[in-house]
């Protein structure tokens, strides 16, 4: 077939001028020959389908069976060459028997009508099909076997169907050319695809690179955006352009595709857009196939601009003017990935892809994966698949994670290609640098604050603060534990560390091009988010020592401190950021007299023993009882906020538990000025060093018997009480405690009686005689004080138990809350179903719920929710609230406006309002599990025992703000 003809024929059936590409004029010249298999691997929307439409149609007299994978696609294909006035049509099992006998008919006549005929590979496997085939060989009536997204065929391409494989049996002893497409084949699959197919020794392969200049693809992480979902409905806006394109038809202006990785996050993100103003619809495999074809259609026709849809959308979606596709949470592998973002500019025209990336959303893609790996056993072939699975999942992860290279190159190395000028077509190309400190960023914050989610999510790290050897054996002599428990809680803090460090290591190894990272760019990276005092030194100072390994101590401190302090201490004066500060310098003190790890670990260890055993007596931890708060210093609304609190308290204002608003409004009148965000950065940046003056008093100073102290409660408790003067005063010995002199300075003189260094050769007989003299003093007087203290502490003994009592009722009685709370939420995720659709064969309902469709079942369900809206969730715990309170309770007087005073909540009450404020998060899958979801309902009705309804809203409300996914490590 000559040129002219070929060139005619694109203009007469196709109305196109040109060639797409000269690869496209190539490849379809070729085709025309009908003398050779051929190869056709071009990218997505490179215009294969014309590859094998227009010869089709150019051999008069004869057929071309295409093998197509879904019937939407099929459809589509067909509607398309319908209305080019091209005889297409389909053999499948959806359509009428009467239908089918034409179509047959017209097939098997001397002349058919039929030029294309699409059949899905399952179609090809039934009787009907093979007669029908031999039938058509027989009358050599077949111009081409065509095989469309031949990577099917493939076990290593993305979309594996086994029934492609058998597509190569009808090739056996044919002599009909065969077209095999792909956009996504690499070296393997495209070696696949030719032994399946049975493709023959001189076919031809014309394939084009895979890179899409026309496509800018950039990766943003959720929990670093102040508000993900106004982020991504920012980025519509921008790439829509609704204004400027206002007069076009509307099936030619912009639009753009959301990929979620459930239905039902396809609802939650669409109601959200609308929300804000962006016309959305959604699309996945629960709604009605009616339902399905008109949002696609009004999608496709322009209606709608905008559609959410699980990666069942799109095979077939021949829609020039997408301009921006997103993907809300991890792509599968690198070439579904392709596929999907190459759905973006197939008109040429730039476009945006995008990739919102949630490492928690990955971590459990990553889990499931691992486990259909371990379920594929010793199924050989099944094993391998999902090896290549879980090879490209963590592609993927690189890609997002740890990007040292164009993102364009995570499809040309998966394509076997070599790499693109990219130049500025992704945000790496663009600016590597800001790329590289975006991640950095999201690496501390998901490896500190995060670490279940990490590598190492497997390893419980509740016994990975024992301490090592001796903290645990101390442990143990407090708590009786086993041998075995022993070794094995041991094991655990040595796994949990081994994989923490190789994790960090991996990951920052892996951007900085497999250099080796220095322990000082780890800690310097970990410094800038944690709490602990002289962060940056804490490698020089102890050997060994990292700060994730000393937040996490904090951490623990933090809580054995916490329970402490609330179990023990009847009148509390101390809140829940003087307990964390007193943990600060609880450990700040551990650090700076530890010279090694061992010793580090093994004193946390025994602190933390000693607070539970502390607990366990019904005593108030002498750190805690002698910790001398700093007040908040007023400088954001919560440090006021909390400073009234602690006036109250103070005053023993405990009868009035929530903050008077006359109060609150004349202090914040008075309050200073709201800081900018570079101001109050300035002053933490330029705040005094504490630390590291503290730091270089610990080498200059003379050296202070802190074994001593450390072994000694009491002296702690005193030391801790006030500083070096006090104890001077205590021990009598001025001239020990000099805090102005240096050790090197003036050794003979400075030295400390209770010398650090028992042997130190400067020492005078004298100065030994002194010193064992006045260690006897102290430790004569540290026993005094320590009977006296236990004196004390029997004296309110019996005081304590009767509390212990009270306190038993009391958790009795919470006990009870709690299981009021759980049979709360029950009832509140009944309630809420209509967003929640927790059960997987509800999501058609939840559908039909949440949207509506001018159908009669439709109106009907709309009434049913006109009702079920008088009687709202939220209407019915207002009303279960109202009703559970007391007559005169204060807030139905203030809701009468008569009373002045904020009212109090029942926890009950709390727990339900809780639930509810929380509701709404859990059901667009920002908790981890439910079982999070539970405790955190829980711990915040704790935490909220004494605030009333506004202050609880604005808690919630500042929480789920704070923290975009909500797993078991988030704190409050
Ligand atoms: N010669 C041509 N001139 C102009 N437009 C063309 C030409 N050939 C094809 N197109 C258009 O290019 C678009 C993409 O074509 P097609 O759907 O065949 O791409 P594809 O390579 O099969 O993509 P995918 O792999 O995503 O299915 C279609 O809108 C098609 O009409």
């Amino acid at each position: 077939m000559d040129e002219a003809t070929i060139q005619a024929g694109l203009k007469r059936y196709f109305k196109f001028n040109e060639f797409k590409s000269e690869l496209q004029k190539r490849a379809v010249t070729e085709i025309c020959q009908r003398k050779h298999d051929v190869l056709v691997s071009m990218p997505t929307g490179s215009g294969k389908s014309l590859c094998y439409q227009l010869p089709a149609v150019l051999h008069e007299g004869k057929i071309t069976i295409i093998f197509s994978p879904l019937l939407a696609l099929i459809k589509d294909q067909i509607d398309h060459l319908i209305a080019l006035r091209i005889r297409a049509a389909s053999l499948n099992s959806k359509i009428s028997n009467t239908e089918r006998e034409a179509l047959i008919a017209d097939l098997k006549s001397t002349s058919p009508n039929t030029r294309i005929l699409y059949v899905t590979p399952e179609q090809a496997a039934t009787p009907t099909f093979k007669a029908l085939y031999q039938n058509l060989l027989n009358f050599n009536k077949i111009a081409y076997l065509v095989v469309d997204e031949a990577h099917c065929v493939s076990e290593w391409g993305h979309d594996f169907r086994p029934q492609y494989q058998k597509l190569g049996e009808l090739r056996d002893n044919v002599d009909v050319p065969c077209i095999a497409l792909t956009a996504t084949a690499n070296a393997e699959v495209t070696k696949d695809i030719i032994s399946s197919l049975r493709l023959a020794k001189g076919y031809k392969l014309f394939k084009t690179s895979c890179f899409r200049s026309n496509l800018f693809y950039d990766v943003y992480f959720p929990n670093m955006l102040e508000d993900s979902f106004k982020h991504l409905k920012d980025f519509i806006s921008e790439c829509l352009d609704e204004q400027g394109e206002k007069d076009l038809p509307k099936d030619q202006k912009s639009c753009g595709i959301v990929y979620c990785r459930t239905r039902e996050q396809t609802e939650v993100l669409m109601e959200r857009l609308n929300k804000m103003g962006v016309r959305t619809l959604c699309y996945h495999a629960g709604l009605k196939t009616m339902e399905r074809t008109t949002f696609q259609e009004k999608w496709q026709n322009g209606d709608v601009p905008v559609i959410c849809a699980t990666i069942s959308f799109g095979m077939g979606v021949d829609k020039a003017t997408v301009r921006f596709v997103v993907h809300w949470g991890s792509p599968k592998e690198p070439a579904s990935f392709y596929q999907e973002s190459g759905r973006a500019g197939r008109d040429g025209k730039p476009s945006r892809c995008r990739v919102y990336y949630n490492r928690s959303d990955s971590k459990a893609i990553e889990f499931h994966l691992m486990q259909d790996l371990a379920r594929a056993g010793s199924k050989e072939n099944k094993k391998k698949r999902m090896e290549q699975t879980v090879k490209g999942f963590k592609k993927i992860l690189e890609f997002c994670e740890n990007p040292t290279e164009c993102r364009h190159r995570l499809f040309s190395n998966h394509f076997g290609e070599p790499p693109p000028k990219c130049i500025d077509k992704c945000d790496f190309c663009v600016d590597k640098k800001k790329v590289q400190e975006m991640v950095e960023q999201f690496l501390t914050k998901s490896i500190q604050f995060n670490t279940k989610a990490t590598t190492y999510s497997e390893t419980d790290f509740t016994d990975m603060y024992g301490g090592g050897r001796l903290g645990i054996s101390q442990e143990q002599e407090s708590y009786e534990d086993s041998d075995e428990e022993r070794h094995s809680a041991f094991e655990r803090e040595k796994e949990a560390k081994k994989a923490a460090n190789d994790f960090i290591h991996k990951q920052f190894a892996l951007r900085r091009n497999q250099q080796e990272v220095s322990q000082e760019t780890v800690e310097k990276l970990f410094s800038k988010h944690c709490r602990v005092k002289a962060a940056s030194s804490t490698s020089t100072k102890i050997k060994g020592l990292t700060l994730p390994t000393r937040e996490q101590y904090l951490t623990r401190l933090v809580d054995v401190l916490s329970v402490n302090y609330t179990e023990c201490q009847e009148e509390p004066t101390l809140d829940k950021q003087d307990v964390e500060d007193c943990a600060v310098d609880v450990e700040y003190e551990i650090f700076t007299v530890n010279t090694n790890m061992t010793m580090y670990r093994s004193a946390m260890a025994k602190m933390i023993c000693n607070i539970k055993k502390c607990t366990a007596d019904q005593f108030v931890y002498e750190s805690l009882l002698t910790f001398d708060p700093k007040p908040a210093k007023n400088e954001t609304l919560s440090d006021l906020f909390r400073n009234i609190k602690k006036e109250q308290q103070l005053k023993k204002l405990d009868t009035v538990e929530s903050v008077d608003t006359e109060e609150l409004l004349t202090k914040v009148a008075s309050f200073p000025i709201f800081q900018t965000a570079r101001q109050v950065l300035h002053q933490q940046n330029s705040k005094p060093t504490d630390s590291q003056t503290k730091i270089r008093e610990f080498f200059q100073k003379p050296k202070t018997d802190y074994i001593n102290l450390r072994d000694n409660p009491t002296e702690n408790m005193l030391r801790n009480a006030g500083n070096r003067k006090d104890l001077k005063s205590l021990f009598g010995d001025e001239e020990s405690d000099d805090e102005n002199a240096s050790a090197e300075e003036k050794p003979s003189l400075k030295t400390p009686p209770y010398s650090w260094n028992s042997d130190d050769s400067n020492h005078s007989e004298k100065n030994n005689h002194k010193i064992i003299e006045e260690n006897d003093k102290r430790r004569r007087k540290s026993t005094e004080e320590q009977q006296e203290f236990v004196e004390e502490k029997r004296k309110t003994h019996h005081h304590r138990s009767d509390h212990k009592k009270k306190k038993k009722e009391e958790r009795s009685h919470e006990e009870a809350n709690v299981k009021d709370l759980e049979s709360l939420l029950e009832s509140e995720q009944e309630k809420y179903k209509e967003v929640i659709d927790l059960s997987e064969g509800n999501e058609e309902k939840s559908w039909k719920r949440s949207h509506s469709t001018d159908r009669d079942e439709d109106k009907k369900r709309q009434k049913d929710n006109q009702q079920k809206r008088n009687h709202s969730p939220e209407e019915e715990i207002q009303k279960s609230i109202i009703a559970h309170r007391p007559v005169d309770n204060p807030v139905i007087k203030s809701q009468n406006g008569e009373g002045s005073r904020k009212p109090r909540l029942k926890k009950a009450e709390i727990g339900g309002l809780v639930v509810k404020l929380l509701t709404p998060a859990y059901a667009e899958k920002r908790f981890e599990s439910r079982e999070v979801f539970k405790t955190f309902a829980r711990n915040i009705s704790h935490a909220l025992a004494d605030k009333d309804e506004q202050e609880i809203k604005e808690y919630v409300r500042k929480f789920l703000g704070r923290n975009g996914e909500i797993t078991s490590q988030t704190t409050l």
